[in-house]
Protein backbone atom coordinates (compact mmCIF):
# COMPACT_ATOMS: atom_id res chain seq x y z
CA UNK A 1 0.00 0.00 0.00
CA UNK A 2 1.40 3.77 -0.87
CA UNK A 3 2.39 5.50 2.16
CA UNK A 4 5.31 7.98 2.82
CA UNK A 5 6.66 7.11 -0.71
CA UNK A 6 6.90 9.32 -4.18
CA UNK A 7 4.63 8.94 -6.56
CA UNK A 8 4.84 9.94 -10.27
CA UNK A 9 1.51 10.48 -12.06
CA UNK A 10 2.05 10.42 -15.86
CA UNK A 11 -0.69 12.05 -17.25
CA UNK A 12 -1.33 12.03 -21.20
CA UNK A 13 -3.77 15.26 -21.92
CA UNK A 14 -5.54 14.60 -24.93
CA UNK A 15 -6.15 10.40 -24.55
CA UNK A 16 -9.50 9.49 -24.80
CA UNK A 17 -10.50 13.32 -25.87
CA UNK A 18 -11.01 13.72 -22.34
CA UNK A 19 -10.04 16.62 -19.40
CA UNK A 20 -8.00 14.78 -16.75
CA UNK A 21 -8.10 17.53 -14.26
CA UNK A 22 -10.55 15.64 -12.06
CA UNK A 23 -8.79 12.52 -12.28
CA UNK A 24 -5.15 14.24 -11.29
CA UNK A 25 -7.20 16.50 -8.15
CA UNK A 26 -8.57 12.76 -6.94
CA UNK A 27 -4.94 11.65 -6.92
CA UNK A 28 -3.32 14.43 -5.62
CA UNK A 29 -5.79 14.64 -2.59
CA UNK A 30 -5.73 10.89 -1.88
CA UNK A 31 -2.05 10.79 -1.81
CA UNK A 32 -2.16 13.81 0.00
CA UNK A 33 -4.40 11.75 3.04
CA UNK A 34 -1.68 9.01 2.43
CA UNK A 35 1.64 11.45 3.69
CA UNK A 36 2.50 10.66 -0.18
CA UNK A 37 4.78 12.94 -2.54
CA UNK A 38 3.28 13.54 -5.95
CA UNK A 39 4.47 14.63 -9.14
CA UNK A 40 2.68 15.32 -12.47
CA UNK A 41 4.30 14.74 -15.75
CA UNK A 42 2.43 15.58 -18.66
CA UNK A 43 2.85 13.73 -21.79
CA UNK A 44 3.56 16.34 -24.95
CA UNK A 45 3.95 13.65 -27.85
CA UNK A 46 7.08 14.49 -28.86
CA UNK A 47 10.65 13.37 -26.92
CA UNK A 48 8.27 11.52 -24.33
CA UNK A 49 10.51 8.66 -23.97
CA UNK A 50 13.84 10.73 -23.16
CA UNK A 51 11.72 13.26 -20.72
CA UNK A 52 10.55 11.18 -18.73
CA UNK A 53 13.61 8.72 -18.57
CA UNK A 54 15.37 12.35 -17.17
CA UNK A 55 12.24 12.71 -14.53
CA UNK A 56 12.35 8.78 -13.57
CA UNK A 57 15.95 8.71 -12.63
CA UNK A 58 15.99 12.21 -10.68
CA UNK A 59 12.87 11.37 -8.99
CA UNK A 60 13.24 8.35 -8.05
CA UNK A 61 9.50 7.21 -8.12
CA UNK A 62 8.07 4.26 -5.59
CA UNK A 63 5.16 3.99 -7.56
CA UNK A 64 4.34 5.44 -11.42
CA UNK A 65 0.99 6.13 -12.49
CA UNK A 66 -0.46 6.28 -15.46
CA UNK A 67 -3.67 8.49 -16.92
CA UNK A 68 -3.82 7.68 -20.17
CA UNK A 69 -4.32 4.75 -22.39
CA UNK A 70 -2.37 1.57 -23.55
CA UNK A 71 0.07 3.87 -25.53
CA UNK A 72 1.03 5.56 -22.18
CA UNK A 73 1.51 2.29 -20.99
CA UNK A 74 3.44 1.14 -22.83
CA UNK A 75 5.82 4.04 -22.99
CA UNK A 76 6.69 3.34 -19.73
CA UNK A 77 7.21 -0.34 -20.53
CA UNK A 78 10.06 1.19 -22.49
CA UNK A 79 11.37 2.98 -20.06
CA UNK A 80 11.21 1.09 -16.59
CA UNK A 81 11.82 -2.24 -18.48
CA UNK A 82 11.76 -4.34 -15.55
CA UNK A 83 9.49 -5.08 -12.52
CA UNK A 84 11.18 -2.62 -9.87
CA UNK A 85 8.60 0.04 -10.22
CA UNK A 86 4.84 -0.69 -9.58
CA UNK A 87 2.82 0.68 -12.24
CA UNK A 88 -0.87 1.87 -11.75
CA UNK A 89 -3.56 2.41 -14.16
CA UNK A 90 -6.49 5.38 -14.27
CA UNK A 91 -7.80 4.54 -17.68
CA UNK A 92 -8.15 7.43 -20.01
CA UNK A 93 -7.45 6.67 -23.51
CA UNK A 94 -9.89 5.80 -26.35
CA UNK A 95 -10.07 1.74 -26.36
CA UNK A 96 -7.94 1.16 -23.06
CA UNK A 97 -7.66 -2.52 -24.07
CA UNK A 98 -5.14 -3.39 -21.24
CA UNK A 99 -7.60 -2.28 -18.46
CA UNK A 100 -10.30 -4.01 -20.35
CA UNK A 101 -8.59 -7.11 -19.76
CA UNK A 102 -7.72 -6.09 -16.03
CA UNK A 103 -11.33 -5.90 -14.79
CA UNK A 104 -10.78 -2.13 -13.28
CA UNK A 105 -13.71 -0.53 -12.05
CA UNK A 106 -14.33 3.10 -13.31
CA UNK A 107 -15.24 4.83 -10.07
CA UNK A 108 -11.90 7.13 -8.78
CA UNK A 109 -12.32 5.87 -5.76
CA UNK A 110 -12.06 1.84 -6.11
CA UNK A 111 -9.34 2.65 -9.03
CA UNK A 112 -7.02 4.28 -6.58
CA UNK A 113 -7.92 1.19 -4.13
CA UNK A 114 -6.20 -0.89 -6.67
CA UNK A 115 -3.34 1.26 -8.40
CA UNK A 116 -1.91 2.25 -5.07
CA UNK A 117 -2.67 -1.19 -3.48
CA UNK A 118 -0.18 -4.04 -2.92
CA UNK A 119 -1.64 -6.91 -5.64
CA UNK A 120 0.10 -7.25 -8.55
CA UNK A 121 0.61 -9.08 -12.19
CA UNK A 122 3.97 -9.53 -14.05
CA UNK A 123 2.98 -8.78 -17.01
CA UNK A 124 4.72 -10.36 -20.54
CA UNK A 125 5.30 -7.75 -23.32
CA UNK A 126 6.14 -8.39 -26.76
CA UNK A 127 8.98 -7.19 -29.17
CA UNK A 128 7.35 -6.41 -32.24
CA UNK A 129 9.87 -5.07 -35.38
CA UNK A 130 12.02 -3.97 -32.39
CA UNK A 131 8.87 -2.60 -30.60
CA UNK A 132 7.47 -3.31 -27.02
CA UNK A 133 3.54 -4.23 -27.36
CA UNK A 134 1.63 -4.84 -24.17
CA UNK A 135 -1.48 -5.59 -25.51
CA UNK A 136 -2.45 -6.14 -29.21
CA UNK A 137 -0.51 -5.47 -32.31
CA UNK A 138 -2.27 -6.16 -35.89
CA UNK A 139 -2.00 -6.07 -39.34
CA UNK A 140 -4.79 -5.58 -41.64
CA UNK A 141 -8.27 -4.29 -41.21
CA UNK A 142 -8.11 -3.19 -37.81
CA UNK A 143 -4.67 -1.17 -38.47
CA UNK A 144 -6.40 0.49 -41.16
CA UNK A 145 -8.88 1.66 -38.65
CA UNK A 146 -6.60 3.24 -36.16
CA UNK A 147 -4.88 5.05 -39.04
CA UNK A 148 -8.11 6.40 -40.22
CA UNK A 149 -9.30 7.20 -36.53
CA UNK A 150 -5.77 9.43 -35.89
CA UNK A 151 -6.27 11.08 -39.14
CA UNK A 152 -9.75 12.13 -38.33
CA UNK A 153 -10.37 15.49 -35.91
CA UNK A 154 -13.05 13.16 -33.22
CA UNK A 155 -11.47 11.27 -30.04
CA UNK A 156 -13.08 8.75 -27.86
CA UNK A 157 -14.98 5.67 -29.41
CA UNK A 158 -17.21 7.51 -31.63
CA UNK A 159 -14.37 8.14 -33.51
CA UNK A 160 -13.53 4.74 -34.04
CA UNK A 161 -17.34 4.12 -34.94
CA UNK A 162 -17.60 7.42 -37.23
CA UNK A 163 -14.43 5.85 -39.43
CA UNK A 164 -15.35 1.65 -39.44
CA UNK A 165 -17.88 2.46 -42.56
CA UNK A 166 -15.71 4.30 -44.56
CA UNK A 167 -12.50 2.24 -43.40
CA UNK A 168 -14.44 -1.40 -44.49
CA UNK A 169 -15.29 0.31 -48.05
CA UNK A 170 -11.42 1.45 -48.51
CA UNK A 171 -9.80 -1.77 -47.38
CA UNK A 172 -8.22 -4.19 -49.80
CA UNK A 173 -9.00 -7.44 -48.09
CA UNK A 174 -8.50 -10.65 -48.00
CA UNK A 175 -4.46 -9.80 -47.27
CA UNK A 176 -2.07 -12.91 -47.55
CA UNK A 177 0.14 -13.83 -45.32
CA UNK A 178 2.53 -16.12 -44.80
CA UNK A 179 3.41 -17.36 -41.27
CA UNK A 180 6.67 -18.82 -40.00
CA UNK A 181 6.21 -20.38 -36.16
CA UNK A 182 9.17 -23.16 -35.00
CA UNK A 183 10.15 -23.75 -38.74
CA UNK A 184 6.84 -24.48 -40.34
CA UNK A 185 5.45 -22.23 -42.62
CA UNK A 186 1.19 -21.73 -43.28
CA UNK A 187 -0.24 -19.22 -45.54
CA UNK A 188 -3.31 -17.83 -44.80
CA UNK A 189 -6.12 -15.29 -46.49
CA UNK A 190 -7.55 -13.13 -43.99
CA UNK A 191 -9.45 -10.02 -43.33
CA UNK A 192 -6.42 -9.31 -40.02
CA UNK A 193 -3.65 -11.12 -38.28
CA UNK A 194 -3.48 -10.46 -34.80
CA UNK A 195 -0.49 -10.78 -32.88
CA UNK A 196 -2.59 -10.82 -28.81
CA UNK A 197 -1.11 -10.15 -25.43
CA UNK A 198 -4.07 -10.01 -23.99
CA UNK A 199 -8.06 -11.76 -24.36
CA UNK A 200 -9.53 -8.74 -25.11
CA UNK A 201 -9.84 -5.63 -27.44
CA UNK A 202 -10.60 -2.21 -25.98
CA UNK A 203 -13.64 -2.38 -26.78
CA UNK A 204 -14.61 -5.47 -25.09
CA UNK A 205 -14.48 -7.79 -27.70
CA UNK A 206 -13.34 -11.14 -26.60
CA UNK A 207 -10.80 -12.59 -29.59
CA UNK A 208 -8.10 -14.60 -27.40
CA UNK A 209 -10.25 -16.45 -25.67
CA UNK A 210 -7.20 -18.75 -23.66
CA UNK A 211 -4.65 -16.00 -23.80
CA UNK A 212 -2.46 -14.87 -20.30
CA UNK A 213 -0.57 -12.40 -19.44
CA UNK A 214 1.78 -14.12 -17.95
CA UNK A 215 2.45 -17.18 -19.52
CA UNK A 216 5.60 -16.44 -21.65
CA UNK A 217 3.74 -16.95 -25.09
CA UNK A 218 1.37 -14.66 -27.38
CA UNK A 219 -1.43 -15.74 -29.27
CA UNK A 220 -1.36 -15.47 -33.37
CA UNK A 221 -5.01 -15.37 -34.50
CA UNK A 222 -5.73 -15.05 -38.16
CA UNK A 223 -9.45 -14.00 -38.71
CA UNK A 224 -10.15 -15.17 -42.11
CA UNK A 225 -13.99 -13.37 -42.91
CA UNK A 226 -15.50 -10.61 -41.95
CA UNK A 227 -18.21 -12.91 -40.40
CA UNK A 228 -20.41 -9.83 -38.21
CA UNK A 229 -22.20 -12.90 -36.01
CA UNK A 230 -19.08 -14.02 -35.67
CA UNK A 231 -17.74 -10.82 -34.39
CA UNK A 232 -20.76 -10.13 -32.00
CA UNK A 233 -20.15 -13.27 -30.34
CA UNK A 234 -16.91 -11.75 -29.38
CA UNK A 235 -18.90 -9.67 -27.36
CA UNK A 236 -20.17 -12.31 -25.06
CA UNK A 237 -18.48 -12.77 -21.57
CA UNK A 238 -17.90 -17.06 -22.35
CA UNK A 239 -16.45 -16.99 -26.05
CA UNK A 240 -16.54 -19.97 -28.33
CA UNK A 241 -15.40 -18.54 -31.70
CA UNK A 242 -16.01 -21.13 -35.09
CA UNK A 243 -12.41 -22.12 -36.63
CA UNK A 244 -13.80 -21.02 -39.62
CA UNK A 245 -13.70 -17.74 -38.52
CA UNK A 246 -10.71 -17.13 -36.34
CA UNK A 247 -7.62 -19.99 -36.15
CA UNK A 248 -5.63 -19.41 -33.20
CA UNK A 249 -1.89 -20.17 -32.40
CA UNK A 250 0.11 -19.78 -29.25
CA UNK A 251 3.96 -18.85 -29.82
CA UNK A 252 6.70 -17.49 -28.62
CA UNK A 253 8.16 -15.96 -31.93
CA UNK A 254 7.04 -15.94 -35.52
CA UNK A 255 8.12 -14.31 -39.13
CA UNK A 256 4.81 -13.03 -40.95
CA UNK A 257 5.47 -11.75 -44.33
CA UNK A 258 3.24 -10.27 -47.13
CA UNK A 259 3.56 -9.93 -50.81
CA UNK A 260 2.01 -6.26 -50.24
CA UNK A 261 2.02 -3.73 -47.89
CA UNK A 262 -0.30 -4.05 -45.46
CA UNK A 263 -1.44 -1.62 -42.67
CA UNK A 264 0.35 -2.26 -39.10
CA UNK A 265 -0.34 -1.12 -35.33
CA UNK A 266 0.97 -1.72 -31.94
CA UNK A 267 -1.06 -0.78 -28.79
CA UNK A 268 -3.68 1.65 -31.14
CA UNK A 269 -0.22 3.43 -32.68
CA UNK A 270 -0.56 3.57 -36.46
CA UNK A 271 2.95 2.10 -37.70
CA UNK A 272 2.31 2.30 -41.72
CA UNK A 273 2.36 -0.25 -43.91
CA UNK A 274 4.66 -3.10 -44.05
CA UNK A 275 5.00 -6.39 -45.91
CA UNK A 276 7.37 -7.98 -42.87
CA UNK A 277 6.41 -8.77 -39.35
CA UNK A 278 9.21 -10.04 -36.81
CA UNK A 279 7.54 -10.65 -33.22
CA UNK A 280 8.95 -12.67 -29.87
CA UNK A 281 8.23 -12.70 -26.35
CA UNK A 282 10.71 -10.01 -25.02
CA UNK A 283 12.39 -10.00 -21.75
CA UNK A 284 10.85 -7.20 -20.36
CA UNK A 285 8.44 -7.79 -17.71
CA UNK A 286 6.34 -5.27 -15.98
CA UNK A 287 4.86 -5.27 -12.50
CA UNK A 288 1.18 -3.92 -13.04
CA UNK A 289 -1.23 -2.90 -9.24
CA UNK A 290 -4.30 -4.70 -10.23
CA UNK A 291 -7.51 -6.25 -8.36
CA UNK A 292 -7.11 -8.68 -6.16
CA UNK A 293 -8.91 -11.52 -8.22
CA UNK A 294 -6.59 -10.95 -11.41
CA UNK A 295 -3.35 -10.89 -9.10
CA UNK A 296 -0.34 -13.38 -9.44
CA UNK A 297 1.53 -11.61 -6.74
N1 LIG B 1 0.19 16.23 -25.45
C1 LIG B 1 0.07 15.41 -26.50
N2 LIG B 1 -0.32 15.88 -27.71
C2 LIG B 1 -0.45 15.07 -28.78
N3 LIG B 1 -0.21 13.73 -28.74
C3 LIG B 1 0.17 13.19 -27.56
C4 LIG B 1 0.34 13.99 -26.39
N4 LIG B 1 0.73 13.19 -25.38
C5 LIG B 1 0.84 11.94 -25.89
N5 LIG B 1 0.49 11.94 -27.19
C6 LIG B 1 0.42 10.77 -28.08
O1 LIG B 1 -0.68 9.95 -27.61
C7 LIG B 1 -0.42 8.60 -28.00
C8 LIG B 1 -0.71 7.67 -26.84
O2 LIG B 1 -2.06 7.76 -26.54
P1 LIG B 1 -2.73 6.82 -25.45
O3 LIG B 1 -2.55 5.41 -25.83
O4 LIG B 1 -2.33 7.24 -24.09
O5 LIG B 1 -4.24 7.21 -25.61
P2 LIG B 1 -5.32 6.82 -26.69
O6 LIG B 1 -4.68 6.54 -27.98
O7 LIG B 1 -6.43 7.79 -26.62
O8 LIG B 1 -5.86 5.54 -26.00
P3 LIG B 1 -5.98 4.02 -26.38
O9 LIG B 1 -4.57 3.49 -26.59
O10 LIG B 1 -6.64 3.44 -25.19
O11 LIG B 1 -6.78 3.97 -27.63
C9 LIG B 1 1.02 8.54 -28.44
O12 LIG B 1 1.03 8.51 -29.86
C10 LIG B 1 1.60 9.86 -27.97
O13 LIG B 1 2.69 10.27 -28.78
Amino acid sequence: MVKNQRVLLVVNPISGGRDKTPIIEHIEKTLEERSADAKVFLTCGKDDKQKLTGVIEEYQPNRVLVVGGDGTIKLLAEILQDETIPIGLYPAGSANGLAANLDLPTELEELSEIALGDHFLRLDTISINNELCVHISDIGLNAALIKNYHEGNIRGKLGYIIQSIPTLIESDFPFQFRIEKEGKVMHRNAVLLAIANARKYGTGSTINPKGRYDDGLFEILVFKEFNIPEILKTFREKVELSPDFVEIFSASEVHIECPRNVPFQIDGEYRGEIKKVHAVISPVKIKIAVPEKKATY
